[in-house]
Formats: C-alpha cells, structure tokens, sequence
C-alpha cells in the first residue's frame, strides 16, 4: 500500500453568486462509538446537478451520505458534529425535526426494499401519514412519480399488482418514484444500481439524468463508469476524509492529487 500524503487535498468551492448550493456541509465528523469514520467533510452541493462519492471500501462514503439526512441517528452510538446547511438552516441541530427535513431530503438504499404492498400503495402510503386523503391528489401523484422514474407505461394498468412481482429494476426505480412522491429536493442514493443487471442499470442511470431537471442529486458509487457517466461533481474519499472534490470530468482526466489518480485509473493501493 502506497503512503498517500492525507493532508494534502483539492476541495473544489463554488462562488454562491454564480452557482445556487442546494446543500452544504461544513467539517463534518462521524464516529461510531470510538472510530471516527468521517473526518471533518465540507462539500457543496449544487443545486439541479448530480454529484458522486466515491472511494475504496469502508472510506466513509455511505456514512457521510447518511449523514446528509440523519440517518445515521437511527444508528445506536453514532455521534455526528458539523454543521449540515439546507435552506440556510442547520439541519444537524438538536431543535430539527427530523421527520419534517427528510420530505426534503430524501433516500434510495442500495437494495431495492418496497413495502409488501400494492405498487400503488407504496407510492402513497407516506403520503397518506402525512395527511393526503384526497384520491384524486394521490392518483395524480402516483402517475407522476412513476412518469419521473420512467416506470409509468410499464405497470400503469397494474397498479394494484405487488410491488414484489416486479423485477429488481422495476423495485428500485419504484423506490426512486416513492422518494420523490414526496416531493423532496435533493435525493441521496446509495449505490442504487449495485444489485441491477446492466440494462436495469443504464435505465435506473437514465432516470437520474432526467430527474436532476428537478432535483439535486447525490449518489454513492462504486462504479466509475457510472460516475463518469451521470454525474457533474465527483468528491473521492479516503480514510474518512474527502481527497478530491472537482467537476468530474476534472477528476477523470486530469486529478489534482495522486490517490484520485491511482483510484480512478485502478491502480489504487
Ligand atoms: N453501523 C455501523 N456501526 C459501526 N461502524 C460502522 C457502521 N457503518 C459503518 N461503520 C464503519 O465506518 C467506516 C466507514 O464505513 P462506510 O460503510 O461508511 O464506508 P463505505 O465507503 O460506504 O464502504 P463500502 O463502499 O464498503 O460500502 C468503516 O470503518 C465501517 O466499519
């Protein structure tokens, strides 16, 4: 293994009068108990683009992602400092209320996990814990989402079939319509296309593209192709840290310090 100089890092920073941030953090720490698995992260977001985290195994990534909505609080013995900014607000304040902030900020795990329950359901169960009773409201809500997460024309005359009839890909881009039923502005996903076959893939890809017209995006991957592919930014981690924050093109052809380098070309370690 390489020794790679940590403290030597290139963290891109947009000019907020040229470029709208959705979502900001500033040195974020996450410790599981004793182990700091993140080390003061500070990123930008910007708004309507898709950003990638990437990096070798166990560096972080999807403890950070967690972070950016407080899942990690459902974790026992996670300790999260730093500050989280969405709306000009810190959302890692004790006074936050939790439930709220996540119809903004919205999840897709990496294994496609509906609820046993009708594929319409699925898309209106949450809504309907918020209050929405309206079928009208609801019905058009579900067509919406589906359209967004290009599922529409394939289960729209079967919208009362199980959800867990559907393929892997159809579950997935299910979850993806389910998250943005609610509405929410930015979208975290983790490694959501890692249990896909290629063709799930390359569509559960394409409606990530499309979606960031609405949405600000950011997803863990270990693919590099997929970064490359969908994203605009790409933020490499390491050891609880981030290495390497750029546009992505920037991050593939011409990093800045020699750990992206070795990760991106495979030649890591
Ligand atoms: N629920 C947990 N409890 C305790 N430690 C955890 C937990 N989840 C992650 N960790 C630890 O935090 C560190 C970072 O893990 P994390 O899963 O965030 O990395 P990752 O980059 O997403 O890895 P991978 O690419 O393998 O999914 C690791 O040392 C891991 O063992």
């Amino acid at each position: 293994m390489k020794n790679y100089n940590l403290d030597e890092t290139h963290i891109y920073r947009f000019d907020p009068k040229e470029r709208q941030i959705a979502l900001e953090t500033e040195d974020v720490h996450v410790w599981y108990g004793d182990n700091e698995a993140i080390k003061g992260v500070s990123l930008q977001f910007e708004k309507n683009k898709i950003t990638s985290l990437i990096g070798p195994s166990g560096c972080g990534k999807s403890t950070y992602l967690r972070s950016l909505n407080r899942m990690n609080d459902e974790i026992d013995n996670t300790r999260v400092t730093g500050k989280i900014i969405y709306a000009n607000t810190d959302i890692n304040s004790s006074a936050i209320d939790v439930y709220e902030m996540r119809k903004h900020i919205g999840m897709v795990f990496q294994r496609p996990n509906p609820f046993s329950k009708s594929i319409y359901e699925n898309i209106t169960f949450a809504l309907k814990q918020h209050g929405m009773k309206d079928k009208n409201q609801l019905d058009e809500i579900v067509e919406t989402s589906l359209k967004q997460a290009a599922l529409w024309d394939q289960v729209k005359d079967e919208l009362n079939k199980s959800a867990l009839a559907l393929s892997g890909g159809q579950q997935q881009r299910l979850c993806i319509a389910r998250a943005i039923a609610m509405k929410p502005d930015i979208l975290l996903l983790d490694e959501p296309a890692s249990a896909l076959d290629p063709i799930s893939t390359s569509k559960v890809e394409e409606t990530l593209i499309n979606l960031k017209e609405n949405y600000t995006i950011a997803i863990v991957t270990h693919n590099m192709q997929q970064a490359s592919r969908i994203s605009d930014y790409t933020a490499f981690f390491y050891m609880g840290k981030v290495m390497e924050y750029d546009k992505t093109r920037k991050i593939f052809t011409r990093p800045k310090i020699q750990s992206t380098e070795d990760y991106v070309s495979g030649h890591f370690g």
